[in-house]
């Protein structure tokens, strides 16, 4: 618990998160487990795969994006059966309704799996399992938003993009949207155009990362070549203030997240993070956890870093909040339930606040 005196509100705000990648939230004592279950062979060569204890030390030391990708790509290797994609996203679904989460839009990366002969129905099928439990238990609505890998050539991207079963699920409305992410530095966003334009041919919510590591030349990039109306992380847009104009007239929200910036270097502590900036600016953003079993907080913990660094009002964490209901890919019905749960919260604190 945070020492602010806000901390009951940031616990009470119904949340939205945009930006967490499902193998992200797999943490290193599930993951020893189903390497124990599915008999994975973790690198022997690499003292960080001893026990979850030195696995979890190593991860407090990332040197950068490229660094944590190492880990994170051999991590969900133990990733097999539908039950260990159930079990991976139906932990992160409990801690994010513990934190506060009302609706949780999930980032998962088929490549990473298909690659390894884990067939697209084995992933969906656990990840759907996991959903509808967190609906009938949890009450949270989700949406699974499909990552393309920007380190693989963009024809291996549409040969995914194009197979039948990825396809279906786009046709069936199991997924919502695409991202990009992995590798940012060497693969811009241009590379991706056709894909991102046949996705928006078929109607889907478009989304990448980008200016996490990259430029925020990369930002324009991904909205002029990809047409996206989100973009992750994103937190280089504050050096050009031209383009945080422009991100700021169009609507587009910038998922960012505080921990994971720290934890990769691209900050040097969450008061770096350009909150005041955009707040300023008017650029509109969520708050979110990226890969939070790497990064040493899920998403209360990365609202209350934000607050213990840069001291926000009530009416400041109101608005964002409300953005981020906003920029939701959920249905009109779900937002103004999600906006009139907001509206609760707040009136529930300032009369408390009164006494
Ligand atoms: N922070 C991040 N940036 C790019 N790709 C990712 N995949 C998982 N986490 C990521
Ligand atoms: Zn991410």
């Amino acid at each position: 618990m945070c020492k602010s005196p806000i901390h009951a509100l940031l616990l009470a705000l119904p949340k939205c998160e945009h930006h967490i990648h499902l193998e992200g939230a797999l943490t290193p004592s599930l993951l020893f487990e189903l390497a124990a279950r599915n008999n994975t062979t973790l690198p022997v060569d690499d003292l960080a795969f001893t026990s979850p204890e030195s696995l979890r030390s190593r991860y407090e030391h990332f040197t950068s994006l490229d660094d944590f990708l190492h880990y994170y790509y051999i991590g969900m290797s133990v990733l097999i059966l539908p039950s260990d994609f159930e079990a991976l996203a139906w932990s992160y679904f409990q801690r994010a309704a513990a934190n506060g989460v009302h609706h949780a839009e999930v980032f998962f990366d088929p490549q990473a799996h298909t690659s390894r002969g884990v067939a697209y129905s084995t992933i969906l099928s656990g990840f759907n399992a996991a959903r509808h439990r967190a609906h009938e238990e949890l009450r949270m609505s989700t949406e699974l938003i499909c990552c393309f890998l920007r380190h693989l050539p963009p024809p291996d991207c549409l040969a995914t993009f194009n197979q039948a079963e990825v396809q279906q699920s786009f046709e069936n409305g199991a997924v919502t949207g695409i991202g990009l992410d992995s590798s940012e530095l060497d693969f811009p966003p241009q590379l991706f155009g056709e894909l991102y334009r046949k996705a928006g041919e078929q109607g889907l919510r478009r989304t990448a990362h980008a200016g996490e590591e990259g430029p925020a030349a990369y930002i324009a990039n991904a909205i002029d070549t990809l047409g996206v109306e989100r973009i992750d992380h994103g937190i280089k847009l504050a050096e050009d203030a031209e383009l945080m104009q422009r991100v700021a007239e169009s609507g587009i929200m910038l998922t960012i997240c505080p921990f994971s910036n720290v934890l990769l270097r691209c900050v040097k502590s969450v008061a770096e993070v350009p909150i005041r900036k955009f707040l300023n600016a008017g650029v509109r953003f969520s708050i979110n956890s990226d890969d939070p079993a790497y990064f040493g907080g899920y998403v209360l913990e990365n609202y209350c870093a934000v607050q213990e660094a840069h001291n926000l009002g009530e009416e400041e964490w109101e608005n964002i909040c409300q953005a981020g209901i906003e920029g939701s890919w959920c249905t009109q019905e779900r937002k103004e339930e999600l906006l009139q749960i907001l509206r609760r919260v707040i009136h529930d604190w300032k009369s408390r606040s009164l006494i």
